[in-house]
C-alpha cells in the first residue's frame, strides 16, 4: 500500500464515488457519471466500455482535469485531479479521435511545440523526438505539414504529442473513431507497447473487438454507471456468457429494465 493515498501501490488511477452532473438547457441537471470507482494500475491495459452517452468521456475529462467532478474522488500517480490539476496534467497524456494538429506545422515542429510547452528543450528533447518517431513509424512524416496529414498520420502526430513528456499514464478516448483498419490497428498496436513499457492506460471504447484483444480489466458502462467491471475471463465466469457482445446486451437490456420498473425501486439497483 502507499502510504499517502491507501491505494495499492502501482494504482496509476484510482476514482472513487464520481459524480458529473450538467445543467442542461433543455433536459435540466444531467448526471453523466453517477457513482463510478475504479482502479487501474502501472502495466495493465483498464478497458471504459460502454455505448454512446455512458459517461466515459465525461469521466476522462475528469481525470485530465478539463472537468471537475460534482462529487467523488479522481487521483492521477497520487494527485488530485480537482486541486492538484497542474501535477495530474504531467502524469498523463490524453489521446482523443479528435485530437486536431496545426495545418501550418510539420510533425515534427507539431511534437516539438508540445515538448516546449512541457518545459522540455535541447539535446533531451531532440531524442525523445527521435525516439518516438522510430517507435510510431513517423520518420517518413517527420517534414509532412498538419494540413497534408492523412486521418491516421494526424493520430500519429496527437499519440506523439501525447507521450512527448513521458507520462505514466496515457488515457485513449475512442481513439480508433474515424480510422480506416490499418491506422485503427497501429493505434492498438501502440496501446499494446505501452503497456509493455509499464504504462497504466485507460482506454475508452465501444467496440468489443478491440477490448477483447488489448484490455487486461473492462468495466462495463451505462448511464453514468459502472454495471460489471473486472478481467473479460472473470466476466464471462460471472455472468456465465462466453460471448462478450452478447454479455453486453444482456447487461444494457437488464439495467434499461430496472431503470424503467414502474415503482422507480429498481432504478435505484
Ligand atoms: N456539456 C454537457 N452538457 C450537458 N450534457 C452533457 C454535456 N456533455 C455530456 N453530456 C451528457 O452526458 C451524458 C454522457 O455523455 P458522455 O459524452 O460523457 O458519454 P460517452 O460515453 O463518452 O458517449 P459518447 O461516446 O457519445 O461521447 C450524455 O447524456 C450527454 O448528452
Amino acid at each position: 500500500m502507499d502510504d499517502a493515498t491507501g491505494m495499492p501501490a502501482t494504482a496509476k488511477v484510482v476514482v472513487r464515488g464520481l459524480v458529473k452532473e450538467y445543467d442542461d438547457f433543455q433536459r435540466g441537471k444531467v448526471r453523466a457519471v453517477d457513482g463510478l470507482t475504479f482502479e487501474a494500475h502501472a502495466g495493465e491495459i483498464m478497458g471504459l466500455l460502454g455505448p454512446n452517452g455512458a459517461g466515459k468521456t465525461t469521466a476522462l475529462r475528469i481525470l485530465s482535469t478539463l472537468l471537475h467532478p460534482t462529487d467523488g474522488v479522481a487521483l492521477v500517480n497520487g494527485f488530485d485531479c480537482q486541486q492538484q490539476s497542474e501535477l495530474v496534467r504531467r502524469q498523463i497524456g490524453f489521446i482523443s479521435a479528435n485530437t486536431a494538429v496545426y495545418d501550418r506545422m510539420t510533425a515534427y515542429e507539431f511534437v516539438e511545440y508540445f515538448g516546449k510547452l512541457h518545459g522540455m528543450g535541447g539535446v533531451e528533447l531532440t531524442r525523445r523526438i527521435d525516439k518516438l518517431f522510430d517507435q510510431l513509424e513517423m520518420q517518413s512524416m517527420r517534414d509532412t505539414l498538419g494540413a497534408k496529414m492523412s486521418t491516421g498520420m494526424k493520430q500519429r502526430a496527437s499519440i506523439a504529442r501525447a507521450l512527448i513528456h513521458d507520462p505514466p499514464v496515457l488515457i485513449f478516448d475512442e481513439a480508433t473513431n474515424g480510422l480506416d483498419v490499418l491506422a485503427a490497428r497501429a493505434v492498438l498496436d501502440t496501446v499494446s507497447h505501452l503497456r509493455e513499457q509499464g504504462k497504466c492506460l485507460i482506454f475508452s471504447t465501444h467496440i468489443m473487438r478491440e477490448v477483447e484483444r488489448l484490455c487486461d480489466r473492462v468495466a462495463v458502462m451505462h448511464r453514468g454507471r459502472i454495471l460489471t467491471q473486472g478481467s473479460i475471463e472473470e466476466l464471462r465466469g460471472q455472468h456465465e456468457e462466453q460471448d462478450l457482445e452478447e454479455l453486453f446486451f444482456q447487461l444494457i437490456r437488464e439495467a434499461e429494465a430496472s431503470c424503467e420498473a414502474p415503482n422507480g425501486e429498481a432504478a435505484q439497483a
